[in-house]
């Protein structure tokens, strides 16, 4: 008995093990990942041995069979030597006695001795990957009628099928994770869709990409102007056009960038008509939704839709309230001067008109008293109704009237601090499964009677919808955010869509009052805002100072900047440098790097542990980069490296790192630290919604292409007590003069504007993809 090779080139020369297998010993269903030991029969590997122990992202394997693994040996400090396995095959019987005695075996009920022979003179040696491949083979099986054929071919399938596919898989280069995930969707006819229609990949396996399935097609010879490699393309710029934040894109861009992605090389090109035909496939298909000349991918287009039903549902409804403005008057002069504080002309005027608004949007730039005003919302709405703002006032089971929530953890952590309620996340107080569920929704909406978002510039379309969706209509909603910080990460620019529809009511505070405290840091922002700072503005002032410095000196300045303030005593999660860009000489990667060097060098007592290029050292100070919502981290959060432990100091066998997030200590395997990356300095981006006492903020000329209003005064708002900027001033002064022009196609504003919204044709439920499938 030796193995049958499906395929030729299955790699004789590559590393193998071949043995029974004894027993399973470990699988992990969602993971995929199993352990089990063997009895080595063969190896081309320096291995004497009877038994060894495998491990890799394969599904339970028979015990008793025999299997040929392919992978490498890893010495594991604690369980010694293992074989990390890469691809596997079942070693079938390559004789024909062999092959008709596994066909008669009991495993296959009906097919005696006689019957198999039949098989085997009839389709040859290579009958099981035959039969495999095209069950239709059997038919020329004399005498062996087709129920028989078809319970042999499912039993064949169901012990042969899965392993031959993930062999055939692997020869596209899948891994064996990627190749279960394919399986998964398409089982058994795998395949045969790859070979005919690569491109379904594309439609069906989350996150595969488009020129990933154009290799394969072109392997295949599949013509250029396939129809479905057109519609693959259309979807793959979709879902490139909503990474850069739009929601949908104009049916004639759409067009323009299929045909740069389709044409490049081929001959005769794709004609328009043929592009044309194609999207309005995908129409049908319910791939992408056709709106008069904008096409969209489903989820976007309900979830502007339905945001736009939302408001406009709101906006319908009345506020019920009894109080006069007598009373209003009454009360605010009480929270006046219990506050000691007289409200300016504008922040009265925003109480005033939130209490009145079903919904209603606050802006206002940094110190123009946002928070004050929240505040004063609350205190009044709980004098004028009667309701206790103490949520300890409030039995289990009735709600607190007040729901104060932000998009990240850190801003809603400010929120609690600056109210003194409870704050949470949107996605925590929506009841997010982490993947695309949310508990509350318009069957299970919140309660309580106010509603306080606050950063709401950070909220995409999708989230935006999944948020009103819960809310309501009793509900009041006030919307707090900075018109002129950078747009949401995810689709859309929801705050901006809405000031602009001029539909809802809103209050832009404009007065700035911590200015008066003498802060020149709110004094930049606010010169920013108003496109009135110059390099004068740029002068030192005890909690500013722009340091110049050219680009090689750059390095050098800012961890000897950073190395100051730790040597005071100025905790790290204090001081934050944040750059726009990840991969220039003086970009955030090598900021870190230095940083690292200089704050946490090295040391025979500090473990640390390589993990691709980046070395982690405990007390590195680090940032997620995902959501984890099963740990409790989400994207953004820093945290620092409290623990490094090795394969044999844990249960797990696995090299360890623990980080602690604000008192929670999160576990990352080692093969998870993809997830964070070192944030001595971080992305702008990844510094909304945050707050740092001292911000570094390097700004030199090869970060041109990222300068822009929006970034620069991000950043800059980012700092409490001190900011330093460092580099060129010119750079400066051309990035903050600089509007973004990257405008986002949404159509949010117009369809606030127009009386009727659009009515999804199907039910949102029927949704499958989130927009955060593709980011
Ligand atoms: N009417 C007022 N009279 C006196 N001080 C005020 C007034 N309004 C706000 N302040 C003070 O100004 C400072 C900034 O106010 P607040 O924190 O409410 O602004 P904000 O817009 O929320 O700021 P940021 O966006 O920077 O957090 C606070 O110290 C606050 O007490």
């Amino acid at each position: 008995m030796i193995q049958q090779s499906f395929f030729s080139e299955s790699g004789e020369d590559r590393p193998y093990v071949k043995g029974e297998l004894s027993r399973m010993i470990f699988h992990n269903d969602s993971e995929h990942f199993s352990i089990a030991s063997i009895k080595v029969q063969e190896t081309n590997e320096d291995f004497k041995e009877k038994s060894l122990v495998i491990k890799g992202h394969f599904s339970p394997l028979e015990e008793g069979e025999t299997y040929i693994f392919f992978g490498q040996f890893q010495n594991h400090k604690k369980f010694g030597l293992q074989y990390e396995v890469e691809m596997y095959n079942r070693v079938l019987p390559e004789t024909k006695d062999g092959l008709i005695m596994y066909l008669s075996s009991d495993l296959f009920h009906g097919i005696g001795k006689k019957t198999a022979e039949r098989i085997i003179d009839h389709l040859g040696e290579q009958a099981i990957s035959r039969i495999l491949e095209n069950r239709e083979i059997l038919s020329e099986v004399p005498r062996l009628p087709k129920e028989k054929a078809d319970q042999f071919y499912e039993t064949l399938k169901e012990h042969q099928g899965f392993e031959h596919i993930m062999i055939h898989l692997s020869q596209y280069g899948f891994g064996l994770k990627l190749s279960q995930k394919i399986y998964e969707v398409f089982k058994d006819q795998t395949l045969a869709i790859i070979e005919e229609d690569p491109y379904q990949l594309v439609f069906k396996v989350e996150g595969f990409g488009f020129h990933r399935a154009d290799e394969i097609a072109r392997m295949q010879n599949l013509n250029h102007d396939h129809p479905t490699r057109i519609r693959a393309a259309c979807l793959y710029m979709l879902q490139k056009s909503m990474s850069a934040g739009h929601v949908y894109l104009p049916t004639e861009e759409c067009l323009k960038q299929v045909d740069q992605l389709l044409n490049q090389g081929f001959e005769p090109e794709i004609t328009f008509e043929q592009l044309s035909e194609q999207i309005i496939h995908l129409g049908e298909e319910r791939y992408v939704y056709v709106e008069e000349d904008r096409i969209y991918l489903p989820s976007l287009y309900f979830a502007e839709n339905g945001f736009c039903r939302h408001m406009k549902r709101m906006l319908e409804e009345e506020v019920d309230t009894e109080h006069t403005q007598a009373d209003l008057m009454k009360v605010i002069g009480e929270i006046e001067e219990e506050e000691s504080i007289s409200y300016g002309e504008d922040q009265f005027h925003a109480i005033e008109k939130a209490l009145h608004s079903k919904l209603m949007i606050l802006t206002g730039g940094p110190g123009t008293g946002k928070t004050t005003v929240i505040k004063g919302i609350i205190q009044s709405y709980a004098l004028l109704n009667d309701v206790s703002i103490d949520p300890d006032d409030y039995k289990s089971d009735e709600p607190f009237p007040f729901i104060l929530v932000a998009p990240t953890g850190r801003a809603a952590k400010r929120m609690t601090e600056s109210t003194g309620l409870p704050a949470s996340t949107i996605h925590r107080l929506l009841g997010w499964d982490g993947h695309d569920q949310f508990e509350r929704n318009q069957n299970n909406p919140l309660e309580g009677k106010v509603l306080i978002v606050d950063e709401f510039s950070m909220v995409d379309i999708w989230l935006a919808n999944q948020l009103f969706r819960a809310v309501p209509s009793d509900m009041q909603v006030l919307l707090v955010g900075d018109e002129d910080q950078l747009p949401s990460v995810g689709p859309g620019q929801v705050l901006a869509d809405l000031l602009a529809s001029s539909q809802l009511p809103s209050v832009k505070l404009t007065e700035v009052y911590r200015q008066k405290e003498g802060s020149k840091i709110i004094q930049l922002a606010h010169e920013i805002k108003n496109n009135t700072c110059t390099r004068q503005s740029l002068v030192k002032e005890h909690d500013f100072n722009f340091i110049p410095a050219h680009e090689h000196q750059l390095t050098e300045l800012i961890t000897s900047i950073v190395k100051k303030a730790v040597d005071k005593g100025i905790e790290l999660k204090e001081l934050q440098v944040l750059a726009p860009m990840y991969r220039t000489d003086v970009g955030i990667h090598k900021l870190n790097a230095e940083i690292q060097k200089v704050i946490n060098p090295k040391h025979k007592q500090k473990r640390d542990i390589t993990f691709k290029e980046t070395t982690f050292r405990k007390g590195d100070k680090v940032i997620q980069l995902v959501n984890q919502p099963e740990d409790g981290v989400y994207n953004g959060d820093i945290g620092e490296i409290v623990a490094i432990f090795r394969e044999e100091e844990n249960v797990d066998g696995v090299e360890q790192v623990v980080v602690e997030y604000e008192g929670k200590e999160v576990v990352y395997p080692k093969k998870d630290l993809s997830n964070i990356m070192h944030a001595y300095c971080t992305s702008i981006h990844k510094s909304q919604g945050s707050e740092f006492s001292i911000v570094i903020l390097p700004v030199v000329r090869s970060y041109r292409r990222m300068l822009r209003k929006n970034l620069l005064y991000t950043a800059i708002t980012r700092s409490k007590q001190s900011l330093i900027i460092c580099g060129d001033r010119n750079a400066f002064i051309e990035g903050i003069q600089t509007t973004d022009t990257n405008l986002r196609y949404t159509r949010l504003k117009e369809k606030l504007q127009e009386e009727t919204t659009h009515e999804p044709e199907i039910e949102e439920e029927e949704e499958e993809l989130s927009p955060y499938d593709f980011m």
